[in-house]
């Protein structure tokens, strides 16, 4: 699905505005502080800009008249920090969005989450709970609970910053297979990943130095 978007934040100095084609994977680069993840949040849904809009396809995910609550977006999205819920197993974090996204039976909710996790090379960690995992581990396990319930839209910030120079690589090669053809927003100062996963690259200029 086409995204079409237009993000403004006055108090954060942030005026974006840009498009992913449809299938495509769109990284944003610019500077530290130029605005990258308060756009992913807003068209996540996590933040309400003060103006612009979001578009995905036919929807409105808000506008200066609309706002589209983030769990019915359809969007999947990695925040920096993603945080996995510390009372549930790997398999139920998976699972927990999927009865949103319509999976009404449990046994089915638990299946597409262990084939996701099979995916990301944790199945065998369903039954740890996010203390019992590494970092990359964890960080496979919120990809896996991201891409499960079948977002219309990816939003991905900063996915391989916190895994080390052995764990990286496997995973961006993970990421490049699951998200062919997935609409994508990617958030990444990493060259490798730009290189990667993105089909575009849209730079957000520094605003002009304030008087
Ligand atoms: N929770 C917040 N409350 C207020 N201002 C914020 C908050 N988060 C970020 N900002 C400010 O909003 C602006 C944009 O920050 P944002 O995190 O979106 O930038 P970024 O491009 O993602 O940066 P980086 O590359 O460092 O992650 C910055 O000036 C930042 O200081």
């Amino acid at each position: 699905m086409r995204l079409d978007c237009h993000v403004v934040v006055p108090e954060r100095g942030v005026d974006v505005a840009f498009t992913a084609a449809p299938g495509e994977t769109l990284a944003l680069s610019g500077a530290n502080g130029v605005g990258k993840s308060t756009v992913l949040s807003a068209v996540a849904g996590w933040l309400r800009p003060e103006a612009g809009h979001a578009r995905l396809g036919e929807r409105t995910l808000f506008d200066e008249h609309a706002w589209i609550p983030a769990r019915r977006r359809n969007v999947g999205y990695l925040a920096q920090d993603p945080l996995l819920f510390p009372h549930l197993t790997a398999e139920a974090n998976v699972a927990f969005g999927l009865r949103r996204a319509g999976v009404v039976s449990r046994a089915e909710r638990r299946e597409v989450a262990r084939d996701w996790l099979d995916r990301l090379g944790v199945g065998h960690l369903a039954g740890r709970r996010p203390h019992q995992l590494s970092g990359g581990q964890a960080q496979r396990t919120a990809i896996a609970r991201v891409l499960a319930s079948g977002p219309d839209l990816v939003l991905l910030d900063e996915p391989l910053a916190a895994l080390d120079a052995g764990t990286a690589p496997q995973i961006r090669e993970l990421l490049a297979q699951v998200l062919a053809g997935r609409t994508t927003v990617l958030v990444s100062h990493q060259v490798a990943d730009v290189e990667a996963l993105a089909d575009a690259v849209t730079t957000i200029p520094a605003p002009p130095p304030s008087a």
